[in-house]
């Protein structure tokens, strides 16, 4: 039996065994060995060169963006019109076949937005290309799920995340049809069919639903942040067991069956928050993959404006239509947001800094102390810095004398004071004292920067 259906079969089983107390362990080591076996199927084939189907693009620029949504939502469109680059679009599904990179220029700063082929569902078990294309997702710093919007705004109120919504709707339906089934016979006859089509409305998700679904199971996870759970395998000593706060999920027997499953007998493991199963499961992995994602309607010149207002609302959401050019400086500010990128100027002693050219630091990769910022610009140079003077949000005072743990924040001024040279006007460290933090771009355009 292949891996694909062993997933399929311990599923039917979860789906089979109902859902207390007594069943929570049995449930807790079906879910482990479940995501053991998706594990297997991420790991390449023996004997094959990892990909290699023309979807590895080189990174370049700052920061990595893909487009990953159903066929036919508009991602080559939108690749088209925010980088320039064209990117066949057609009204035919699957007309995007590889991964295609273009460049977006936005606070100069150069950001890579991969379009890609469509995925269904499935995808992540193989179907289509499904696999390359999440692949590409998991080797980005940000998700665009390109969604249309005519397909998912009458689903806005069924795709809530909970079931409790839906099992409600289901029961209340089911009253009402009842009720009229019993006073209006005439309306018996169709009471089945129309509770079926009810039933199946409702359990038809988003796509929104699904993608977030196929991402998941191969380990990404999108908008969340890593489980707070300190867990350390051990050679010895068995099992140590402890958290910071009463857990209503998991306790000790299920953590020792979960860790069981996976043969670990000797480990120390620490709950810092409620997790669940699921969270301790993906902490014993350790292969998760936490991205930002923004979710983007598309389409929204063909739907009413009150759909376009309540898909608007939705968490982490934009609307934009690629047709009609609306809504496309919304998306690109709610990206540069969620990448968190970090832009710091550089000041040569005595000069005012280049406002055209920035080192451009990151918090999720490599991280935005003036260490990072000294190592960005050369590999030792670290060694020769005395101390920096910082101008900008992250300075207490203009300019603030900062070691190299300070953290920078967007836009901030460094000028690097080395260990042979004086520091221009040494006595006078703090003459340009000030209180008030503001955006150096605002107060530069003001007053020149002093030393
Ligand atoms: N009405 C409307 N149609 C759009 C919009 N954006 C794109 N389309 C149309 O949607 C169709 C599909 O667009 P593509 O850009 O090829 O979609 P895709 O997601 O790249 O599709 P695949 O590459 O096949 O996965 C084309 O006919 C576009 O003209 C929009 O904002 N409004
Ligand atoms: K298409
Ligand atoms: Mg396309």
């Amino acid at each position: 039996m292949g891996i694909i259906e062993r997933i399929k079969e311990i599923e039917a089983e979860m789906a089979r065994t109902q859902k207390n107390k007594a069943t929570e362990y049995h449930l807790g080591q079906l879910k482990a060995k479940i995501a053991k076996l998706r594990t297997q199927l991420l790991e390449p084939p023996k004997g094959s060169s990892a990909g290699g189907d023309g979807f590895e693009v080189t990174k370049f620029g700052h920061g990595r963006v893909a487009l990953i949504g159903f066929p036919s939502v508009g991602k080559s469109t939108l690749l088209t019109m925010l980088t320039g680059t064209h990117s066949e679009a057609a009204s035919y599904e699957f007309t995007t076949l590889t991964c295609i990179p273009g460049i977006i220029h936005y606070n100069d700063t150069k950001i890579q937005l991969l379009d890609l082929p469509g995925i269904i569902e499935g995808a992540s078990e193989g179907k289509g290309r499904g696999r390359q294309v999440i692949a590409v997702a998991k080797s980005s710093d940000l998700v665009l799920m390109v969604l249309d919007a005519s397909k998912d705004a009458h689903k806005v109120l069924l795709s809530t995340d909970g079931h409790a919504v839906r099992m409600f709707i289901v029961a209340i339906s089911y009253v009402i049809f009842l009720f009229l089934a019993c006073c209006f016979p005439c309306f018996y006859q169709f009471f089945p069919y129309a509770y079926l089509i009810l039933l199946w409305k409702l359990q038809s998700e988003g796509h929104r639903q699904i993608l977030t679904r196929e991402l998941e199971s191969v380990g990404l996870r999108l908008n969340k942040r890593p489980p707070q759970i300190y867990f350390k395998k051990k050679k010895t000593g068995g099992i140590s067991f402890n958290s910071t706060l009463p857990l209503t999920h998991v306790d000790e027997k299920l953590c020792y069956q979960i860790l069981h499953e996976y043969k670990i007998h000797n480990a120390e493991v620490l709950f810092r928050e409620d997790a669940t199963v699921d969270d301790l499961i993906d902490v014993i992995e350790g292969n998760r993959k936490y991205i930002k994602c923004v979710y983007v309607y598309n389409k929204i010149d063909v739907i009413g404006i009150d759909d376009v207002d309540k898909l608007a609302r939705r968490p982490n959401s934009v609307v934009i239509s690629c047709n009609l050019k609306l809504n496309l400086d919304r998306l690109l500010s709610k990206m540069w947001e969620e990448m968190g990128l970090v832009r710091v100027y550089t000041k040569p002693q005595g000069q005012q800094p280049d406002f055209s050219d920035p080192v451009v630091l990151s918090a999720d990769r490599g991280g935005c102390t003036v260490e990072d910022f000294c190592n960005h610009i050369h590999r030792n140079l670290i060694k020769d810095v005395k101390y920096v003077l910082v101008w900008g949000t992250s300075a207490r005072h203009y300019p603030q004398h900062c070691g190299l743990g300070h953290v920078l924040q967007d836009e901030d001024v460094v000028q690097i004071v080395k260990k042979k040279e004086k520091e221009e006007g040494g006595r006078g460290r703090f003459k340009s004292h000030s209180t008030a933090p503001a955006r150096i771009s605002d107060r530069q355009k003001k007053a020149p920067l002093k030393t």
